[in-house]
């Protein structure tokens, strides 16, 4: 059976649990990994593959696998869809994400091709688990509670502000879908911890949200990179109150995010020229092997 042929772009956290998930996967295999450096200080566990500064200067790539900074998703989306290449990726601004999926819609109907964009788990799966349970009893609430845990979207935007070396967002959460952001930066010389709060304050990604910041010597000796969530509907189905439904788990962030890129990778090739979201996917083409037999022995 031929193999997908899948390029990771960006090689950060996520890219790399995206490459030890595509080395687990079946129907997959490695075409190349993009680095701003190219193979400049080329990791030792990349030693087996082509590491480039541009994925055109891959052969035969089928999907690229996003696993940049989220900001930067749409730029690296629209520019790699154009070369006939499906992209996903899992940019986590909710706010944003419409806007997104209308303008990356236009560039795939362009070029034939597939993006999935937002995948990873929240936003990802767990739109997929929001979006069941509302049908499941249409009038009510939902509550998403994240963690205590290490937001990699958050993280990410505070590594990006001047003054700051490196960065961890901890989500804690206070109930009914409302957190408190605790924020650890190592500074750089000279930058001031008020300045970098206020940057952060102000960012959308922490505007609507508790938010405290603290200067340490080291962010690596208080990282851990586990997360988790706790979502919970209770409402109605026809006429009938009282109903409730609840999903937890508990995990290691980039490697979740990862398998759930490669699973959407996957669902690319299924799907008809266009930009999805994960609610918009058939779950059933996440998993490798036939539907007939996920029929026979899942459903
Ligand atoms: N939807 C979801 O559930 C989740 C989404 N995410 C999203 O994943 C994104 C990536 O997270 P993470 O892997 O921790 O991030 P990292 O900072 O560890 O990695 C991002 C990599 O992207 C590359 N890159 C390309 N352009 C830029 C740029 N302008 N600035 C910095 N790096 C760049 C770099 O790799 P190189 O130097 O090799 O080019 C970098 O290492 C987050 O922004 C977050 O929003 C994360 C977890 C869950
Ligand atoms: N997009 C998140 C995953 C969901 C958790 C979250 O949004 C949070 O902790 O605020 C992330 O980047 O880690």
């Amino acid at each position: 059976m031929k193999k997908f042929r899948a390029a990771v772009v960006g090689y950060g956290n996520i890219g790399k649990f995206t490459v030890e998930a595509l080395e687990a996967a079946p129907d997959f295999e490695i075409a190349g990994i993009v680095r701003r450096q190219g193979d400049k200080n080329k990791p030792a566990e990349l030693a087996d593959y082509d590491v480039v500064d541009d994925i055109t200067k891959l052969k035969d790539v089928d999907v690229a696998i996003l696993a940049t900074p989220t900001r930067s998703c749409p730029e690296y989306s629209a520019k790699i869809v154009a070369l006939g290449i499906n992209t996903v990726d899992s940019y986590d601004i909710h706010t944003g994400i419409l806007d997104y999926r209308t303008s990356q819609m236009e560039n795939c109907k362009k070029a034939g091709k597939v993006s999935v964009i937002s995948a990873g788990w929240d936003p990802g799966s767990d739109s997929v688990v929001r979006v069941l349970m509302e049908s499941l009893a249409p009038k009510g609430l939902t509550y998403t509670n994240f963690g205590p845990g290490m937001s990699m979207g958050h993280s990410v935007c505070v590594r990006s502000k001047q003054g700051v070396k490196e960065a961890l967002s901890v989500t804690i959460p206070l109930g009914e879908g409302i957190h408190r952001r605790m924020v650890y930066v190592e500074l750089e010389e000279g930058a001031k911890l008020e300045d970098v709060t206020a940057e952060i304050k102000a960012d959308p990604y922490f505007a609507h949200d508790e938010t405290h910041v603290f200067a340490v010597a080291s962010v690596d000796d208080v990282k851990d990179m586990g997360h988790g969530v706790n979502l919970v509907r209770k409402g109605v189905s026809g006429k009938t109150q009282n109903q409730r439904f609840e999903f937890n788990m508990s995990i290691n962030n980039p490697a979740l995010t990862a398998q759930v890129l490669v699973n959407v990778a996957r669902a690319t090739f299924r799907l008809q020229p266009g930009c999805y979201t994960m609610p918009e996917i058939p779950v059933i083409d996440m998993l490798p092997g036939t539907r007939e037999e996920i029929v026979a022995t899942l459903v």
